[in-house]
């Protein structure tokens, strides 16, 4: 069998469910702040630890009432307990700490000034209610990940939400009545073809 990657990385793509997952993220600035808000949209238990924060960071606690704020430098014991860790200070030996401290722990780290010291990085990301769709350049351009994301979103409009959801709806139709697996099999095939309206008369 063929693997995959480039001389550098083996990245896999997985999508991770995050509802009520404990996160630090360190670091109050701009990067930091991107990284909470797909957290928080993800319902994760975010923590942020910071020796100061944007003033984004207020608006958050409003918006989102379970995240919290600690004024505080970096320090191993806050790692613990947690399911992921983002380090995001602009201080490059912080970084690296955070790192190696999270390796120790065995707690997936992502750190935004290195992808080398990262265990996982954070794609670019359209998102269509259930569709999903993620760009990565395993860190060789994120300017290249947003400029195709850029693309992705004009080429897959906000109607999407409904189309998958109603294909999730037929699907699961299908599956509970159809009962010889390659006729099930060339339905479930065949309803990309057709168009939200036609969709909707099936239900
Ligand atoms: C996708 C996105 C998701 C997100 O961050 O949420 C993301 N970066 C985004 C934007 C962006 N980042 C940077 C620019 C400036 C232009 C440029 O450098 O191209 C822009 C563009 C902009 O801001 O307009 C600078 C940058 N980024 C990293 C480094 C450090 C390094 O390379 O080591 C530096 C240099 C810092 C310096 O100057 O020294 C590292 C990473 N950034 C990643 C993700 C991971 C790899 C993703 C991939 O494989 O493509 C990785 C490895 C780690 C991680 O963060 O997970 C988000 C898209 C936003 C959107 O979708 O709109
Ligand atoms: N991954 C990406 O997409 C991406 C994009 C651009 C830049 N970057 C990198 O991300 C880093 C952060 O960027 P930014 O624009 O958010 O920086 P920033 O200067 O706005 O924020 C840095 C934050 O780190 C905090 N901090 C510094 N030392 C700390 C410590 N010891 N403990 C806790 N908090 C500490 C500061 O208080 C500040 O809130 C940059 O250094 C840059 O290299 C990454």
């Amino acid at each position: 069998m063929k693997s995959l990657g480039s001389d550098e990385n083996l990245y896999y793509s997985v999508m991770i469910e995050m509802r009520g997952k404990n996160v630090v993220v360190f670091g109050g600035g701009k990067i930091a702040y991107r990284k909470v808000v797909s957290l928080l949209q993800c319902e994760a238990k975010v923590t942020v630890i910071s020796v100061d924060f944007t003033y984004e960071f207020d608006e958050l606690l409003n918006q989102f009432p379970s995240i919290t704020l600690i004024k505080d430098s970096y320090k191993k014991e806050y790692l613990k307990g947690n399911y992921l860790i983002v380090g995001a200070t602009n201080a490059k030996d912080i970084n690296i700490s955070i790192s190696e401290d999270a390796k120790e722990l065995k707690i997936l780290c992502n750190i935004v000034d290195s992808g080398e010291a990262s265990d996982y990085i954070v794609p670019s990301v359209v998102r269509r209610g259930d569709l999903i769709l993620s760009v990565s350049t395993s860190g060789k351009s994120p300017s290249l990940s947003k400029k195709i994301k850029n693309s992705l979103e004009e080429e897959y409009p906000k109607e999407f939400e409904e189309y998958v959801n109603l294909l999730g709806k037929i699907r699961e139709m299908v599956i509970k009545n159809v009962k010889d697996q390659e006729e099930k099999k060339r339905i479930l095939n065949s309803l990309t073809d057709l168009s939200v309206e036609e969709l909707r008369k099936m239900l």
